[in-house]
């Protein structure tokens, strides 16, 4: 097959080194279990659901690459996908670039996952494949805010923060994962822009610093990221939902 006849093939990065801070003592947040089965394994198939996602590498906390690896050997996961296993980093930029340089030769469109986003729907995940395969290089799924959002100036510990302004809600959004790439494009911006302090906060602002054109496509509700320990009881609750759905 000539290269230009060639189906678009598609991997997905997920970085899952973080510890979780934010969501108290415990193990690493990625292997913390929700419902039974570990965040990560949830994250996994989210991204193995899709028919067009052929390679799923995993980015492990730095010294749990070979338990990440038992962890998806012990759960069944779609045969048809391709799963790699890779050490990361002290930020997600230093992960995210990590799990890029796993990919094999043939890869021409990068998702890039959070395993704390263990519950996001194929539809969004298909979404985000079909604008990248549509042309775009970079590619967000996004949600509305709910609430107003103010721009302050931070003076530390607990102190009233004046504030500098309020953006117009309506042109924000809040932005999920998984975003999607055009390989070259994420490549090159992960290898032009350097870490500064704790790293980017996603991959897209990576992107839009080299001038990059960036879209949003509609996120989902249930794409969103477990942080906090309340969090934990929403994902839990929408997988109860999801089992009880399944049952009609
Ligand atoms: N050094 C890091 C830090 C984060 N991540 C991953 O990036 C995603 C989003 O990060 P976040 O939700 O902030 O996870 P943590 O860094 O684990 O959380 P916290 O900031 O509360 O410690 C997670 O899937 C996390 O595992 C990573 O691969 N490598
Ligand atoms: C990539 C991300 O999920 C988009 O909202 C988010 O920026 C990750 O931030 P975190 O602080 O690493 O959780």
């Amino acid at each position: 097959m000539s290269d230009e006849t060639r189906p678009l093939r598609t991997a997905a990065v997920i970085p899952a080194a973080g510890r979780g801070v934010r969501l108290g003592p415990g193990a690493p947040k990625a292997l913390r279990a929700l419902n039974g089965t570990p965040m990560l394994v949830h994250a996994v198939r989210a991204m193995a659901a899709s028919r067009a996602v052929s390679l799923v590498v995993v980015v492990a906390p730095a010294d749990g690459a070979p338990e990440v690896k038992r962890l998806l050997d012990e759960h069944a996961l779609p045969a048809r996908t391709d799963y790699l296993v890779v050490p990361g980093g002290d930020t997600r930029q230093e992960s995210v670039r990590l799990g890029l340089d796993a990919l094999p030769e043939g890869v021409d469109i990068v998702l890039v996952h959070d395993a704390a986003r263990p519950l996001v729907p194929v539809d969004t995940v298909d979404a985000v494949v079909e604008a990248v395969r549509d042309g775009a290089v970079a590619v967000v799924p996004a949600m509305p805010l709910a609430d107003t959002v103010k721009e302050v100036e931070p003076v530390g510990a607990g102190a009233p923060e004046p504030v500098v302004a309020t953006p117009e809600r309506s042109r924000l959004r809040a932005v999920q994962t998984p975003q999607g790439f055009d390989r070259d494009t994420l490549v090159n911006a992960h290898a032009t822009i350097a870490l500064t302090g704790d790293g980017a906060t996603d991959d897209a602002g990576l992107v839009e610093r080299l001038g990059a054109p960036v879209v949003v496509v509609p996120g989902h509700e249930e794409a969103f990221k477990v942080t906090r320990p309340l969090d934990l009881v929403l994902a839990e609750a929408v997988l109860a939902r999801r089992r009880a759905n399944d049952g009609f």
